[in-house]
């Protein structure tokens, strides 16, 4: 489980990203947090695993402070949650196996995985996790010879080759066409169904939250608006997070 308790972030210019979250997501849950651009979506993400460090209150994972963790203790925390990025955040020039083994670092010593010394077992786990996103064979090309969703999926494999308990997905389909969005988004359902794996995705098109999302968090000017199941989300509900009607282009449906 993920608690924030009391959360404030303040941005050393005064910007107010989040102001007095609380909020609990529980085991197996697949979130979609939504709002208006600038409402605090990624700093609510990347507060989770201290990408940005909160200014007060608390995140507690499984029962442990990672606000509070220092050293090897954030390390293991931050071992148990895998990030997907909007750009992927993979090594171009290095292979599609060697991106996922990335996801093996944080059972390792620094030296051992800059000399790129991964155990054998490491390497079955790596080709495994690319198989659950259905990419096994490209495992030896390199990874700017893939397009731009299956770039997002070898960064899903790396978070399962991490071992993630957790998924923190930051507008993983906002640079990938309709089709291919569809493909990302139906792998990490997935993922989630079949592994259990909590996650929490920031998105922009109402549709695919509407989809995807178990459980819908509405962000407005750093605050949540609105939480609840999916099926609560109607219409209205959408238009009071962003406090005007949904438009058009904020449908994935639009740009097909
Ligand atoms: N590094 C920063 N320094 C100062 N202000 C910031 C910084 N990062 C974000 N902000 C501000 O904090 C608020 C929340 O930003 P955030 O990026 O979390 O929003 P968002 O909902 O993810 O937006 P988008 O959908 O455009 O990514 C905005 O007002 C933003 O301008």
């Amino acid at each position: 489980m993920i608690e924030f308790k009391d959360v404030l972030k303040i941005y050393p210019n005064g910007t107010k990203g989040l102001n007095n979250v609380n909020i609990k997501i529980n085991k197996g849950e697949f979130v979609v947090i939504v709002g208006l651009s600038g409402a605090g979506k990624s700093t609510m993400l990347r507060s989770i695993n201290r990408l940005h460090e909160i200014t007060s209150g608390e995140i507690i994972i499984d029962g442990k402070s990672i606000t509070k963790a220092r050293g090897k203790a954030l390390l293991r925390c931050r071992r148990d949650i895998g990030m997907i990025f909007q750009n992927f955040n993979l090594v171009k020039r290095s292979t599609v196996l060697r991106n996922v083994l990335s996801g093996r670092v944080g059972y390792h010593s620094t030296i051992r995985t800059l000399l790129g010394l991964f155990p054998k077992e490491d390497i079955n786990i790596a080709l495994n996790a690319l198989k659950r996103v259905n990419l096994e064979e490209k495992a030896y090309s390199r990874a700017d010879e893939l397009s731009g969703g299956q770039q997002q999926r070898v960064s899903i494999a790396r978070a399962l080759a991490q071992e993630a308990k957790f998924i923190l997905a930051d507008e993983p389909v906002a640079s990938l066409d309709p089709l291919t969005t569809k493909q990302v988004m139906d792998d990490l359902k997935r993922i989630n169904k079949d592994l259990g794996i909590t996650t929490i995705v920031n998105l922009h098109f109402v549709d695919l939250a509407r989809q995807y999302a178990t459980r819908i968090v509405g962000v407005r000017a750093g605050e949540i608006v609105f939480d609840g199941p999916v099926e609560e989300a109607t219409d209205d509900v959408f238009s009071s997070i962003y406090g005007r009607p949904v438009k058009q282009d904020e449908m994935l449906g639009a740009k097909v």
